[in-house]
């Protein structure tokens, strides 16, 4: 007698690696268009980036795939499930962690209980403190934090922050990882161990979609860059080829130049 055994969805199972996919994804403010129907994938064990001018809609569309804004239209998939309509923490539950460009952190708790924090989400760990425990060791170790694990968040300079902050939605265990602007205040040491420590992630499994404004670092780090302007998606594919394309280079020009791409 044959028995037929339901397989999941590829990626849908908790702890797979998952890829993350956005399908004519519509969100409007008033008369704009701040994301205007974007189709983009981040597949699990790449890294993705996603460039632009400021205004280009880069955030809104992470608000959109993190669960912390509604589209008007479209859909978001986690690993083959629509998430379209699942809040943000129940996002983080199956796997999908974000950074913030705006550094969010609890300042009174220490490094170690912000990075807590993250570990708390991981599924199954909430009442096994050893859990919690050795996935908050781990993600501290990842980012080279253990020294500072005692010191209070808030008296700690923004490039450890940025790391603190990092080391937070990695306790958590995610699948897919959400990076806005991981590098901005990293000192040169501090970029060296990020880079280190998202492509060995990738090579893990982990699916990764970034903002981020410096070319050199996109360059280095990604594997496929989507460029946005105008709340469309402009161009993408290997980076080499999309920082080389005239219409990013046209719409992202003060970034390409080196100059500050903030106002
Ligand atoms: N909460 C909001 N209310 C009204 N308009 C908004 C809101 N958030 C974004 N917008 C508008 O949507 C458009 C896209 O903004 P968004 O912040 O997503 O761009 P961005 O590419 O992330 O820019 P930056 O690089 O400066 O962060 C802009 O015109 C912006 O003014």
């Amino acid at each position: 007698m044959s028995r037929r055994v339901a397989r999941p969805a590829a990626g849908a199972r908790p702890g797979a690696a998952a890829r993350l996919t956005a399908r004519g994804l519509v969100r409007r403010y008033g008369g704009i268009e701040a994301v205007a129907g974007v189709d983009l994938t981040a597949p699990a064990g790449r890294i993705t980036a996603l460039i632009g001018p400021n205004g280009a809609g880069k955030s809104t569309l992470f608000d959109c795939l993190a669960g912390t804004v509604r589209p008007d239209a479209g859909r978001v998939l986690l690993g083959g499930r629509e998430v379209t309509r699942l809040p943000a923490h129940t996002r983080v539950r199956i796997g999908l962690a974000r950074t913030f460009q705006q550094i969010a952190v609890f300042p009174t708790l220490s490094v170690a209980d912000n990075v807590r924090v993250g570990a708390e989400q991981r599924p199954g760990t909430r009442r096994d403190t050893r859990a919690v425990d050795a996935a908050t060791g781990g993600a501290l170790a990842l980012l080279g934090l253990q020294e500072l694990a005692a010191q209070p968040a808030g008296e700690q300079p923004t490039g450890v922050l940025r790391l603190v902050e990092l080391a937070r939605a990695l306790a958590g265990g995610p699948r897919v990882l959400l990076l806005d602007e991981p590098a901005a205040g990293l000192d040169t040491a501090q970029t060296a161990r990020l880079v280190a420590v998202l492509r060995g992630l990738a090579d893990r499994g982990m699916a990764l979609l970034l903002v981020e404004h410096d070319p050199d670092l996109v360059a280095e780090l990604a594997d496929t860059v989507y460029a946005m302007a105008d709340g469309r998606v402009v161009a993408h594919g290997p980076a080499g080829a999309v920082l080389a394309d005239a219409r990013v280079a046209r719409t992202w020009g003060p970034d390409l130049r080196g100059g500050d791409p903030r106002p």
